[in-house]
This record gives C-alpha cells, sequence and structure tokens, in this order.
C-alpha cells in the first residue's frame, strides 16, 4: 500500500531506535508460549539443549549436544541430490516466474555500458592470487542450469567486474574481502557462487537425523546486513537467483513480528538473510542453529563493524553453533565499497587466508554519477535551493533521495517540502518498520519521487529510477558521502549528485580529491574555500583518505613495510593515468600517503 502522509506529530511514534525496535516489535514475552511452530521439545529438550550460555567459548548446546547429534549432522553435508527432494516430497516454488521477477519487459539490462565496466581495473591481493581466473561470461564458471537461467532471467548478460573475480574465488573455497564501487553487483557477486556450491554439494541429507519431530531451521548460509531495509533487498534478489533450485531464502529483520519470521523459517531455510539483532536475538530464543552454516557473508561489511556491530558480529562468528557440524570449512566474505583501515585489522578476525579484491578506485565514487556542489547555508533559503535543484537536475519520472543528518532534521524538510506541495516521503530510525516499508513502497512506485532520508537509506539499496541525490546535509564522514551518492548512478545508469556545502564541512579537501578523481567540474568558489579551509587548518586532506577507504589490502603495506616476502599482488587491468594535480595544492595531497590508485 503507498503511504499518505501523515505530519510527524499525527503519528502515535512507538518505535523507538532500531536495536529496541528489533525487539519491542516482537516481544520477549513470545518465548515458551508455544502457539504453533516448530516444537522447542523434540526429546524433552530443545534441538540444542537448554541453549547458549552467551559468554563466549563452547556453549552448553554444544557440550550436550556433543558428540551423538554431530555424528549424524556430519554425514548430512554435501550429500549430493536435489535440493527441492529434500522432506519427501518435491519441494515445488509457489511463485511464479512474475512474481519474483517481475514483468519480463522490466528486465532489460539495456542503457548498461559494460565495455565502460569492462575497462575498470580490478587487483587481487592475498596468498596464491595468481592462481584466480576471472570469468568473462557467466557460462564460463560453469553453473548449474536452473541457476544460469535464473541470471537470464534477472536480465544478467554478463557479469560485472567484481562478479567476474569473485564468483570463481568463491567457488574455488577461498575467503574473501571484496571492495567494489556502489551499484556494482555485489549481491550477486557473492549470493550466486554461494548458492552455486549448495547446489553442487546439495543439501544436508537426512535432515533431522532420523527423529519424527520437525527440525530445527538450519540454513546453509548465512549473510548479514545493517540495515531492515537492505536484507530485505538482499533476500529478494536472493530469491530470485535460487528460484526453481529448491532451495529456500529467508529473512530475520528487526521491526517484524517475530512469529511470523520463526513460522517462515520453519517451513525451511537454506539461506538466511539477518539483521545482526534480530538474528542473536532468535538463536538466544533458540529458533533456529547455524550449525550447518557454510558461508557467510557481511555485507556492507565496513559499516557493520564501524557503526556499532561488532559486539554482534563477533557473538554470531563466535558464542553460537556457526558451521560447527558442517563437514566443510565455513567459508566468510567481507562486501562493501569502502574499507577503512581499522575495519579491515578488525575484519581479520572473521577471515581465513582470505584474497582481496578491490574494484575501480576503492572508496571513490561511480564516475557515472555527475557529481555537483551547491553553495548552501544552513536556514531557510536552503529549503529553497532544494526546490530549485531538484527543478533543474530531476527528470519528470526520476527519484530523487534528499539525505539529512538528523531524524529531527528529516521530520522538519518533510513538513516543510509538504507544505510547498511536494509528495515526499521520509525515511530514519525512529520511523516505525510499517511506516519505513510504506515510506519506501510510496517513493518507489513514484507516487512520492522524493525520499527525505538519515543514513539508514545510505547503503545498499537498490532502487532503479533513482536520478538524483542531494546531500541537504554533508554526512560527517566521507565514506557515508561516498555510499549516499551511490543511490543513482548504479548498474550503469546514469545519475546526478548534489551536495550543499560551506565552510563547515570538515572534509572539504577530500571532498576536493573525490570530484577530481571522478573528473567532475569544481567550480572556482568551491576551489577557493578548499584553499582557504587548507590554510585554515581545517577541512584539509587528511593524507589517510586512502587509509579510511582501505584503498589497499592492508597485509600488503605491512608485508612490504616489513621487507620481508610481500604478499603477491596481481593487477590484472590497466587503469586509466592518475588525475594531473590541480594548481594551488601541494604534492602531498596526492602523495603516496594520499590517494592510492586501485592498481
Ligand atoms: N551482471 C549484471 N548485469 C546487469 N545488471 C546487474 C548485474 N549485476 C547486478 N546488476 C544490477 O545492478 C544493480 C546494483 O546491484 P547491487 O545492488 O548488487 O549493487 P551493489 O554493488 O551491492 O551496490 P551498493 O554498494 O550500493 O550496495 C541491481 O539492480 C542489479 O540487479
Amino acid at each position: 500500500m503507498v503511504s499518505k502522509y501523515v505530519p510527524p506529530h499525527q503519528r502515535n511514534g512507538t518505535a523507538g531506535s532500531a536495536p529496541e525496535a528489533d525487539r519491542n516489535a516482537s516481544g520477549r514475552s513470545e518465548r515458551g508460549k508455544g502457539g504453533g511452530g516448530y516444537p522447542r521439545d523434540r526429546d524433552g529438550s530443545s534441538f540444542e539443549g537448554k541453549g547458549h550460555d552467551g559468554k563466549g567459548g563452547k556453549s552448553e548446546n554444544s557440550e550436550r549436544y556433543g558428540e551423538q547429534k554431530k555424528s549424524t549432522v556430519f554425514q548430512m553435508q554435501g550429500a549430493g541430490g536435489d535440493w527441492s527432494q529434500r522432506f519427501g516430497n518435491k519441494r515445488r516454488e509457489t511463485h511464479t516466474e512474475e512474481e519474483v521477477f517481475g514483468p519480463a519487459k522490466t528486465r532489460s539490462t539495456s542503457g548498461i555500458d559494460f565495455d565502460k565496466y569492462d575497462a575498470i581495473p580490478v587487483q587481487v591481493t592475498g596468498e596464491n592470487c595468481e592462481d584466480v581466473k576471472p570469468i568473462v561470461r557467466f557460462s564460463e564458471a560453469k553453473l548449474v542450469d536452473s541457476l544460469f537461467d535464473n541470471l537470464r532471467r534477472c536480465g544478467y548478460d554478463r557479469p560485472t567486474p567484481v562478479q567476474k573475480y569473485s564468483i570463481p574465488i568463491v567457488l574455488s573455497g577461498r575467503d574473501l574481502m571484496a571492495c567494489a564501487q556502489t551499484g556494482s553487483g555485489k549481491t550477486c557477486a557473492f549470493m550466486v557462487p554461494c548458492l552455486e556450491s549448495l547446489l553442487r554439494s546439495g543439501p544436508p541429507k537426512d535432515w533431522n537425523g532420523g527423529s519424527r519431530a520437525r527440525p530445527k531451521p538450519m540454513p546453509c548460509g548465512l549473510c548479514l546486513a545493517p540495515t531492515r531495509e537492505l536484507a530485505v533487498q538482499i533476500q529478494e534478489e536472493s530469491k530470485k537467483f535460487a528460484f526453481d533450485t529448491g532451495i529456500r531464502c529467508c529473512i530475520i529483520n528487526g521491526g517484524t513480528d517475530m512469529r511470523e519470521q520463526r513460522s517462515e523459517l520453519e517451513g525451511g531455510c537454506d539461506v538466511l538473510v539477518a539483521t545482526p539483532g534480530r538474528l542473536t536475538d532468535m538463536f538466544e530464543r533458540q529458533y533456529l542453529s547455524l550449525g550447518c552454516v557454510q558461508f557467510f557473508i557481511l555485507d556492507e561489511a565496513d559499516r557493520m563493524l564501524d557503526m556499532g556491530f561488532e559486539p554482534q558480529v563477533r557473538q554470531i562468528v563466535k558464542q553460537t553453533d556457526m558451521g560447527r557440524w558442517s563437514t566443510v570449512r565455513l567459508q566468510s566474505m567481507m562486501f562493501s565499497a569502502t574499507f577503512a583501515r581499522e575495519v579491515q585489522v578488525m575484519a581479520r578476525d572473521f577471515l581465513n587466508d582470505y584474497l582481496f579484491i578491490k574494484v575501480g578506485r576503492v572508496g571513490s565514487a561511480s564516475e557515472l554519477v555527475t557529481q555537483k556542489v551547491v553553495y548552501a547555508d544552513d536556514g531557510p533559503q536552503k529549503v529553497r535551493a532544494l526546490d530549485k535543484v531538484i527543478k533543474d537536475h530531476c527528470p519528470k519520472e526520476g527519484l530523487c533521495v534528499v539525505f539529512v543528518e538528523t531524524k529531527r532534521g528529516a521530520d522538519a524538510l518533510e513538513i516543510d517540502l509538504h507544505q510547498r506541495n511536494v509528495s515526499v516521503a521520509a525515511i530514519h530510525g525512529d520511523r516505525t518498520q510499517t511506516e519505513r516499508e510504506e515510506a519506501l513502497a510510496a517513493f518507489k512506485s513514484g507516487s512520492n519521487p522524493i525520499l527525505v532520508a538519515t543514513d539508514v537509506a545510505a547503503r545498499g539499496l537498490d532502487i532503479p529510477n533513482v536520478s538524483l541525490v542531494v546531500n541537504f546535509d554533508m554526512p560527517k564522514q566521507l565514506d557515508d558521502y561516498v555510499h549516499r551518492i551511490g543511490r543513482t548512478g548504479r548498474a550503469g545508469r546514469k545519475g546526478t549528485a548534489v551536495a550543499f556545502v560551506n565552510e563547515k564541512c570538515s572534509y572539504l579537501h577530500d571532498l576536493y580529491d573525490i570530484l577530481v578523481e571522478a573528473k567532475q567540474e569544481t567550480p572556482l568558489w568551491f576551489e577557493e574555500m578548499v584553499r582557504s579551509a587548507r590554510r585554515m587548518g581545517g577541512g584539509k586532506g587528511t593524507g589517510r583518505r586512502a587509509e579510511r577507504f582501505g584503498g589497499s589490502d592492508i597485509r600488503s603495506t605491512e608485508e612490504a613495510g616489513k621487507k620481508e616476502g610481500v604478499s603477491s599482488s596481481v593487477s590484472l587491468t590497466k587503469g586509466p593515468p592518475r588525475a594531473e594535480l590541480p594548481v594551488g595544492r601541494s604534492p602531498d595531497a596526492f602523495g603516496t600517503s594520499g590517494l592510492e590508485d586501485a592498481w
């Protein structure tokens, strides 16, 4: 249903912040009530015993579950066979092709300039990286027919650069950290090889170890996403790739009824997409087991680790039964468009002997996005400026996302625009999940073509018709700027991003670098503002941009530093030359400690 505008003060505003909402929406009181679904007791106890101790180390479950069950489960894994035959009866696809993929005419790839994509430089680093043989066509990956057909149904004729590398890397069994520009097809890059491996190996046999009790949901693939909306999107994409394969993709995310999600899982869950809070919650209630997980994916991994989810991710990795019963090694993957150095350091705890791929200039903006800067003082005139920018840069059928810094700011701007008769919806962390979903639906359908959003919508959301992104308030960090503007110019399409800047922006110099790198025009007033910020000691290039963005595999840098056996690295495509130094810039701003290229 498309949302109807209701001013914030008339809303009941019951939702809390995201993690709170995650908990409240389902209510802990549900615990132990029974009411259908998987019986907690199979043999007098729950499937995993009395549950996970939450303290780290070996959990009580694993001790109790012990060798007896373990041996049964070990026999299950990788037994080959047909996923759709798992429960005796053939599991039929419950949705039609059109329901899953949308009308055929909307699936065309026209507009994607693959030749331009092919020129994007890619670098692979890590042990034996020279063994990586990228695919040029999907057919080279020898995907099972059903998966291959689904790519065709999606309208994917050729793999994007990140897909060319990640598909063979994951299929070869390696862990992976992948940095690729926004909108470059990372979802397919991690989900397709994961599904392919599962399809090749077949479902775990004898799912419930011969017991007559219904088994606890035990996904073989787990993907974590930082926001509920992104999780929904990943699950929707995954369902397309897994269409008619017998593999079932489910979602558990905050703000949604936990009972419904639980019964959904109990209908069979082979690949699970989850937000970290809801997953830990449901795991602690023993609604599912992660013991069979063979693939662990962190999408927008830097966001997840950087923005406070680290303890939850650690808990999921170290303190659950993840992968414990799998006969194959747990394979882990991390994907993002930006990877700060400190996040890479943290990430190493979750990866094993991983390959690192970077596509294009990591952490830089796609050249498909035309970036503009507009000078704007904070104050009422900013809304007038926004009005003008929308009129000038948003085509008739196009959609526009306006990013603001605070939830209150989002509410205020929504009211302001509404009073100017602009059809607008807003999305932020204090809105209920229903309101968030309605706002997105109204935006996607075009009935509210302007979406005012906080950073809750900055990452991962893939809405094809977004032709304009306005940074009404500049984000605090430059990587958020990159992700925000990546909501347009996706999958080869063009878009415009307008930034409202003034002297208060703390990274003017780095912003300037981004514009120059992406071959964008920089107005004279902006160059002067950058220079004067530099003179005043503010807004200057930190020289750490590459570090913040993880412009390179930190292992290579460390090894090079030690000057002993630098980890191997291959540049597989040649990149364009570096940007010229602009007049008035000191060389060190672009020096070795500054921007790093991806090649
Ligand atoms: N090989 C392909 N051919 C055509 N379209 C593709 C291909 N791969 C992905 N796409 C499309 O490109 C769009 C962007 O993909 P996706 O959302 O996975 O990008 P992303 O890299 O994860 O972006 P972000 O960094 O913003 O999360 C989607 O609409 C997807 O359907």
